[in-house]
C-alpha cells in the first residue's frame, strides 16, 4: 500500500499499525481511570463509562467480531483505533425542557425508551463550552417564561435546542425548536446569548408544528448570523447548516477518514463516488488523490454544504448531487458512467439491496463501506459477497467512547462469483470489473430527487442520539 501522505490532510502520514500503536498507548494510560459522569445513572447513554478504556477496546473489539462470525463472515477484526479525548467530545448536543416539582424549569436528555426529559446538566460527554450554553439558555427561557411544548395537547412554544459545535475553531450554532413562529422577545433571547458567549456565530429558530419526534422541520428563521459554522477537519475548513450530517467526534473523524483514504489507496487517474456524502466530508479529502469525486445525498441543505466546502477549499474536481445514492448509480449506469472507487456511509439502518445491486452493477474496482452499525454492514456485507466483492479485514474506530456504539470501516474488492452463484449469468454485476469507461453522466441530469425521510409521529424520540 503506498503511503497516503498528501500536504493537508489528516492522519495520512500514519499507517494503520501507528494508528492502532498510538490507541494502544492512550489505552494503557487510561487502563485504571475508568470516566465518572454524574448523570450517568439517570441517563444511561453511556452504558460503559465506568469501563476501563483498554476493557472497552477489548469488549468493542469482541463485539464485532462476533457479529461477523454469526454472519459467517470470515474477516479479521483489528484492535479498536481508541480516541485520546473519551469525554467532552460530542459535537452536537439536543436537550428538550420540563419542569420539576417546584415548577422550576430544566433541560436534559430523554430518559432511555422514554419522552421524560431527565435534568442531564454537565453531562460528561458533551464540550464544557455546551454544557455552560445549555445552563444559561435554561435559565434564559424560566425568565422569558416560555411556554414550555407539550406533546400530548400540542400546546407551548419551546420544543428542543440544538447546539453544534466546530472543535477547531470554537464556533457554536444555536438552534432553538419552537411549535410556531412566534418567540416574544427572541430578539434580546439572541442578544444576551451572543453577548455572554461570543462563540456563538449563528442563531436559527427551527418551526416543528408537527407531532413527530423528529426534532428538525424545513422551516427555519435564521436569528442571527449566516445558519451556518465552520470546522477545520483534515485539513480543510467544512461548513455546515443545521439539518446536515457532521461526524460527532471532530480526531476520531480525522483518523476515519485518514484510515479510509489509506484503504482506498487511489490512483491519480481514479473517479470517486462517494455515497451518502452528507457535507462532502469524506470525497474532499480523498479529492486530492484521484482525478475526480462525486458526492450524491439526498439532504438538499447538506448537498448546498458540499459545494459550499468544494469552493472554500479550492477544490475544483468535485461536484455533488442531491439525490438518492441508489438511483443516482442506476442513472449512472444508463450514461455508462464509472467510478473505480465507490465509498458507503449509510445511516445506521445500513444500505438496501437495491443499493449493493446498482453499486455492484458498476463495477467499481473497490468498494470502501463506513459503518456505525456493524450488525447492519455485517449484514450488507453478505450481500455484497453474492455479488463477488469481499473484504477479508475489518477496522473498528471508536467515534463514541463510553457507549457501546462502534463505527466499522472495511474495503472490499472484487473477487468473483462462483458458478452457479447468485446473482445469475444474467445479471449485471457477473463477470470482472470493467475498465473506467470515458465519459460520465452530467450532474444536471441527476436532479429533481426529494429527500424522502419524513417519519411518522410517535416513537422514541432522537434527543441527542441521532448519530445517523
Ligand atoms: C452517516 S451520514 C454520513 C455522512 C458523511 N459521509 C460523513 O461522513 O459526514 C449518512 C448520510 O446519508 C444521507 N442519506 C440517507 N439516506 C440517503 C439516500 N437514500 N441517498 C443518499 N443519501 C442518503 C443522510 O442524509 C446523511 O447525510
Amino acid at each position: 500500500m503506498k503511503s497516503a501522505a498528501v500536504p493537508g490532510s489528516c492522519m495520512l502520514s500514519a499507517s494503520i499499525g501507528l494508528l492502532t500503536g498510538v490507541a494502544e498507548r492512550t489505552m494503557r494510560k487510561q487502563r485504571c481511570h475508568p470516566m465518572r459522569c454524574n448523570v450517568q445513572k439517570l441517563c444511561g447513554g453511556c452504558s460503559l463509562l465506568s469501563v476501563p478504556s483498554v476493557k472497552q477496546a477489548k469488549l468493542k473489539q469482541e463485539q464485532v467480531t462476533d457479529i461477523m462470525k454469526n454472519a459467517n463472515l470470515s474477516v479479521k477484526v483489528e484492535p479498536v483505533i481508541m480516541a485520546q479525548s473519551a469525554i467532552g467530545y460530542r459535537n452536537k448536543v439536543i436537550v428538550g425542557f420540563a419542569k420539576d416539582k417546584d415548577k422550576k424549569i430544566y433541560s436534559g436528555l430523554y430518559a432511555p425508551k422514554s419522552h421524560r426529559v431527565i435534568n442531564t446538566s454537565g453531562c460528561a460527554m458533551h464540550p464544557q463550552l455546551l454544557n455552560e450554553i445549555i445552563d444559561f439558555i435554561t435559565k434564559t427561557v424560566s425568565g422569558m417564561k416560555y411556554e414550555l411544548y407539550n406533546e400530548h395537547t400540542g400546546t407551548g412554544i419551546l420544543r428542543h435546542v440544538l447546539l453544534r459545535w466546530a472543535k477547531e475553531t470554537g464556533e457554536v450554532m444555536v438552534v432553538l425548536v419552537t411549535s410556531s413562529k412566534q418567540l416574544p422577545g427572541r430578539r434580546n433571547f439572541v442578544n444576551a446569548l451572543v453577548k455572554e458567549f461570543p462563540q456563538v456565530k449563528t442563531v436559527i429558530q427551527n418551526i416543528n408544528p408537527r407531532d413527530t419526534s423528529v426534532v428538525l422541520q424545513d422551516e427555519s428563521i435564521v436569528l442571527y448570523g449566516n445558519g451556518m459554522i465552520t470546522d477545520e477537519l483534515c485539513g480543510l475548513k467544512i461548513s455546515f447548516t443545521a439539518s446536515a450530517f457532521y461526524q460527532i467526534h471532530h480526531d476520531q473523524c480525522e483518523k476515519l477518514y485518514g484510515l479510509a483514504k489509506q484503504l482506498l489507496d487511489l490512483q491519480p487517474a481514479d473517479k470517486v463516488l462517494d455515497t451518502y456524502c452528507g457535507v462532502g466530508t469524506i470525497g474532499l479529502t480523498l479529492a486530492d488523490a484521484c482525478s475526480e469525486v462525486t458526492g450524491v445525498e439526498i439532504n438538499k441543505d447538506a448537498v448546498k454544504n458540499a459545494i459550499y466546502n468544494a469552493r472554500q477549499n479550492g477544490i475544483r474536481n468535485a461536484r455533488f448531487v442531491a439525490m438518492d445514492s441508489t438511483q443516482f448509480m442506476l442513472e449512472a449506469r444508463k450514461f455508462h458512467s464509472s467510478f473505480d472507487a465507490i465509498v458507503l456511509d449509510p445511516p445506521r439502518a445500513g444500505t438496501t439491496e437495491a443499493f449493493i445491486e446498482a453499486a455492484c452493477g458498476l463495477k467499481p474496482k473497490k468498494i470502501l463501506y463506513i459503518s456505525c452499525d456493524p450488525r447492519t454492514q455485517a449484514r450488507d456485507l453478505v450481500k455484497f459477497k453474492r455479488f463477488g466483492y469481499l473484504t477479508d479485514t475489518i477496522y473498528p474506530v471508536d467515534m463514541f467512547p463510553n457507549t457501546d456504539h462502534i463505527e466499522t470501516v472495511c474495503l472490499l474488492t472484487y473477487r468473483g462469483i462462483k458458478k452457479g452463484k447468485y446473482p445469475s449469468k444474467k445479471s449485471a454485476v457477473a463477470g470482472r470489473p470493467a475498465r473506467p469507461v470515458k465519459g460520465h453522466g452530467r450532474p444536471g441530469g441527476f436532479s429533481g430527487m426529494k429527500p424522502g425521510r419524513r417519519p411518522g409521529k410517535g416513537g422514541t424520540p432522537k434527543l441527542d442520539r441521532e448519530e445517523d
